[in-house]
């Protein structure tokens, strides 16, 4: 047969077989809704265990149509030919006939695993591996590696090349996507590794591995759904612009099991801005300030120097150091947290006093009876004198309380960290109103854990819920008189409950998932963590995550040569070692798949002249352009010169702009008075096609286009790492440009 003949029947054949895959993924939604309808039409009828049955359904339907909806696009992408005849078709989740004929597999399946794993060298009984590349529902292409030996003399190591460098070339929409099509061996491995255990992925710019993390964190939920279904997956990231650009990939992939959080968002109810205080940031990154808090709990229960004498109606006692003493290293010995062990100590003072009372009444007016004695212990629980007494000696405190004192009152922050010097504990004061930082998130989670429950809150918990189902209640009585009034109209006596309608609100606030609960709680203990850009993770941050996974079941991804933050590690080694000892395993990424071997070549070289120690991955493609150097007289004029050419050049994808922090005001001012709505910041998108940022704001993003200015400003301020213009260079999939109005650093121009 005639080549493209043969080819186009293969298309034609792959066309029947994929909308055959989509009639059936018509058929399942169409099914899934009109369950859902039945079960929400009967959702208010039958006794409570009926309605929770249903709504338990109910939520399966939804969770059921939400996935067969996300994975619309793209459907399907692969397909295996076997040594015994065997077709599979690969995708984005499982699909089978009515009558359980298979029909797709999913892509985490094992028997799936082959599609990304089989060489030429290594068939694993493999003889054709097809890409099909479908733009949203169309097979527009398809693509064939033929592993059967001596058909190819390589190894192909690079699979589905054809599908790959379509996928490394197309413009970039400011959302990251999947890659789940084209995932490739040495990423597979990483993604597929067992749950358990610290596994640490290391790779440089481009190598995939933010995509690896969210592969893997998809794979981990199909693989092992019942460990980490309810216990949940959290996946961390450095911003929220960086959260954002990855948001959509777990969807597309079928998953929305996942807690995505920004490093600053894991105190629930606390709102944080960036730490641009390097020297803070340092400080209170180091595993020392742990002591310091613990100090600092230590400090606030006090015993006074002097004996207190104390009015309980009119009977004058005393409160000796002694005894104050005595209470609190009982109290102590409860191991409770502060707050709970302050039980201990309130109830052990207030027997004493009371005591006290009754002797000093009886030696006035002889003994009285037992209920006298109940009354005394009451007046002594309300006295003025002993409240403020016990309080003084031992506060119940707030995490945010204490650590704003902690930070805002010299001498709270002197007694905790004696040892300090006076120049670093100047860094960490700061006034009382001022904002929450992500630095102080794990200062503050560290605090929580210390302090314990606030009894006085907890009571104000359990009010606020009563009255939530007063109004409730209220609520569901005002609308029953409207059911009722037209159950009568209608002939039918009314039959439902204004408790039963309250109940219902409840069980529908209850039906919140996994993941909606543990992002709001802060003792949650998570089945898994991925840890992305996680180089940037101070000490103390890590304490905080380790915390929330009891198990240590991590991936922790991320390159440290690409370590910007003052406070973040300088080796896996050292930012592992202190929670789970050598207990960890490495992983290395070695291909970059994002900027073109010019680019990466120009990067690398910069970066070792400048004296970083970094593993440069092997770019996959060569690209269109060097990278262009611009040097000029003036900033401004040159960048407006440079925009509009390099727009032209990206053609409709994005252009970011990258300047150093203290230029940025004046960059964007010139820029929006040129392109107004169309200069955005983060990670841009269809509307803001020219993205202004700092070279710590473009950690983990990437762009068609990108120009630096005044790279050199990047390696000489004060707090500069060469790390950030490493990142920076690293972010064009197509075209780099520098302007300067100085020197260009060492190594770029070859
Ligand atoms: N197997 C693959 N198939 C298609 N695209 C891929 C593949 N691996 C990586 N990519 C693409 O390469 C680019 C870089 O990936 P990613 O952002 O995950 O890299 P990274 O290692 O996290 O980079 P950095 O550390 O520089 O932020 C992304 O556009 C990603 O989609």
């Amino acid at each position: 047969m005639h080549e493209t003949s043969h080819a186009k029947n293969e298309l034609e054949h792959e066309r029947g077989y994929v909308d055959g895959l989509y009639r059936r993924l018509d058929q399942l939604r169409e099914e899934k809704a009109r369950q859902l309808a039945e079960v929400r039409r009967s959702a208010s009828a039958g006794s409570h265990q009926n309605r929770s049955e249903r709504d338990a359904f109910a939520t399966m339907y939804e969770d059921r149509l939400a996935q067969l909806n996300a994975v619309d696009d793209r459907l399907v992408f692969g397909r295996l030919d076997l040594d015994d005849g065997e077709e599979r078709y690969i995708g984005r989740i499982g699909l089978s006939t009515e009558d359980l004929q298979q029909l797709m597999i999913d892509w985490r399946a094992p028997e799936a695993g082959t599609f990304y794993q089989a060489t030429a060298f290594e068939r694993m009984g493999v003889r054709r591996r097809r890409h099909l590349i479908l733009s949203r529902r169309d097979v527009v292409a398809i693509e064939d590696d033929v592993l059967d030996a001596g058909l190819l003399s390589n190894d192909g190591s690079l699979q589905g090349e054809g599908a790959l460098l379509a996928a490394l070339n197309s413009r970039r929409t400011g959302q990251m996507s999947d890659i789940v099509g084209t995932i490739q061996a040495e990423q597979d491995r990483i993604i597929r590794a067992p749950l358990s255990g610290v596994t640490v992925v290391q790779g440089g710019p481009g190598t995939g591995k933010t995509a690896v993390a969210l592969h893997r964190a998809a794979y981990l939920l199909y693989t092992h759904r019942d460990r980490l279904k309810s216990a949940g997956v959290l996946l961390v990231g450095p911003t929220d612009a960086f959260m954002k650009y990855i948001e959509r990939v777990l969807p597309s992939l079928g998953e929305t099991g996942v807690v995505m959080a920004g490093i600053g968002t894991l105190m629930p109810g606390v709102t944080t801005v960036p730490e641009h205080d390097e020297g803070a940031a340092a400080l209170k990154g180091r595993l020392e300030m742990a002591q310091i808090i613990r100090n600092a709990v230590a400090n606030r229960q006090r015993i006074p120097a002097e004996p207190r004498r104390l009015n309980v109606e009119g009977t004058m006692l005393t409160l000796a150091p002694r005894q104050v003493a005595r209470a609190r290293d009982r109290a102590r010995a409860t191991g409770k947290p502060h707050n709970e062990a302050r039980v201990t100590f309130v109830k052990i003072l207030l027997r004493e006093l009371t005591e006290q009372l009754t002797e000093q009444l009886e030696a006035s007016s002889g003994p009285g009876n037992n209920a006298d004695r109940a009354y005394l212990a009451e007046d002594v629980r309300s006295s003025r004198d002993v409240r403020i007494a016990l309080n003084l000696a031992w506060m119940p405190l707030t995490p945010e309380k204490l650590i704003t004192e902690l930070l805002s009152k010299p001498a709270h922050l002197a007694a905790a960290a004696p040892h300090w010097s006076e120049e670093d504990r100047a860094l960490l004061l700061r006034p009382a109103d001022a904002p929450w930082t992500e630095a102080d998130v794990p200062l503050l989670d560290e605090a929580a854990e210390l302090l314990g429950e606030l009894d006085a809150s907890a009571g104000r918990d359990t009010a606020a819920r009563e009255a939530e189902n007063r109004r409730d209640l209220a609520n569901a009585e005002r609308t029953l008189e409207n059911v009722n009034a037209s159950l009568v109209d209608s002939g039918v006596d009314g039959v439902v409950t204004a408790e039963a309608l309250a109940q219902h609100n409840a069980v529908s606030t209850a039906r919140l998932s996994a993941a909606e609960r543990a992002a709001g709680d802060r003792t949650w203990a998570f089945g898994h963590i991925v840890v992305d850009e996680a180089q940037e993770l101070s000490p103390m941050q890590w304490r905080l995550l380790m915390r929330r996974c009891p198990v240590k079941s991590f991936t922790v991804v991320g390159d440290i040569a690409q370590t910007s933050s003052a406070a973040g590690s300088s080796s896996w080694d050292q930012a592992l070692e202190p929670f789970v000892g050598d207990r960890w395993q490495l992983e290395e990424l070695t291909v970059n798949y994002r900027t073109p071997a010019q680019i990466a070549e120009a990067a690398v070289r910069m970066a070792t002249a400048a004296g970083l120690v970094i593993s440069a991955p092997k770019a996959v493609r060569e690209g269109r352009f060097a990278p262009v150097v611009d040097r000029v007289p003036d900033l401004i004029p040159a960048l407006l010169q440079a925009v509009p050419e390099e727009l032209d050049i990206v053609d409709g994808g994005l252009l970011a702009v990258i300047a150093p922090e203290d230029q940025l005001d004046d960059v964007r001012r010139a820029l929006t008075a040129e392109y107004g709505d169309r200069v955005g910041s983060g990670a841009g998108g269809p509307t803001q096609d020219i993205v202004l940022m700092t070279p710590r704001g473009s950690k983990g993003l990437e762009f068609d286009g990108v120009v630096i200015l005044e790279p050199q400003l990047m390696l000489d301020s004060a707090t500069a790492r060469v790390g950030d213009l490493y990142v920076a260079m690293t972010r064009p999939t197509q075209r780099l440009r520098l302007i300067s109005t100085g020197t260009i650093p060492e190594g770029i121009e070859g």
